[in-house]
């Protein structure tokens, strides 16, 4: 029998969705052979709370990936309570493919940096791999804990069901959600920094538009 294609995730807050995570996304798919599935965090733990909520970053979403199947939507963690947890879902989507299956979890390198301050932060790599995608503007690597407990588990090519980190070079687009509310707050069109589908409801708009009210 076939092994399965790695499953991987992007987690992410999608407040909202941007070129830059699809195409992340994307390349990853290619760079792994991975399915990959795009998790929108609910609470997401380490930021104030999003300007759109869940449904409608969701809904985002859902627009941003029409007609493609390559990348598609996990929801599970808008059916938790409390902060979304990265180790709850990666816990949540090995109970579902086993143990034997390859699991990535994909973090730009910025997030990849802090990833010391994640809760139960060393059990990710009991459930998962993980995937740094290079991101422009990132330029100090992992130090402390995080740099000692990688060392040694960095890989070329993933092997296995979890526990290796591997780079992904991934084409820069220095494209960000904070800069997206920026011009919306000032009253701008953040046009072509997402999917043109995503400006073609407007009440899906209307969080960030009233930024600037
Ligand atoms: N342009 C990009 N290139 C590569 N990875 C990205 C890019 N933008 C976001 N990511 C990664 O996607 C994941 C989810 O990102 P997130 O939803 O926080 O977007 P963001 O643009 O960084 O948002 P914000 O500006 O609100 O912090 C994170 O791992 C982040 O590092
Ligand atoms: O599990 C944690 O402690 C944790 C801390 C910070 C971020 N995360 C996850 O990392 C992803 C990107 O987070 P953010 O805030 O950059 O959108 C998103 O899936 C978050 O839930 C997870």
């Amino acid at each position: 029998m076939s092994r399965p294609r790695p499953l991987a995730i992007l987690g992410g807050t999608f407040d909202p969705v941007h070129h830059g995570h699809l195409r992340a996304a994307w390349e990853a798919a290619e760079a792994l052979d991975a399915e990959v599935r795009l998790v929108p965090a609910r609470t997401p733990p380490h930021r104030p709370p999003p300007v759109a909520d869940a449904s409608g970053r969701v809904a985002l979403l859902r627009a941003a990936l029409a007609g493609q199947d390559r990348l598609a939507i996990d929801t599970r963690e808008l059916d938790r309570d409390g902060p979304s947890y990265t180790v709850d879902t990666l816990a949540s989507l090995r109970a579902d493919i086993g143990p034997d299956r390859s699991l990535v979890l994909l973090v730009g390198a910025d997030a990849f940096a802090g990833l010391a301050s994640w809760h139960l932060w060393r059990d990710l790599f009991a459930f998962a791999h993980v995937g740094v995608l290079t991101r422009p503007g990132t330029l100090h690597p992992p130090s402390g804990d995080l740099a000692a407990f990688i060392a040694g588990r960095r890989v070329e090519r993933l092997h296995g069901p979890s526990g290796q980190v591997i780079d992904i070079a991934i084409t820069p687009l220095d494209i960000a959600a904070t800069a997206i509310r920026e011009s919306f707050a000032a009253g701008g069109e953040p046009r072509f920094l997402m999917p043109t589908a995503c400006f073609a409801d407007e009440a899906l708009l209307a969080p960030y538009r009233a930024l600037g009210r």
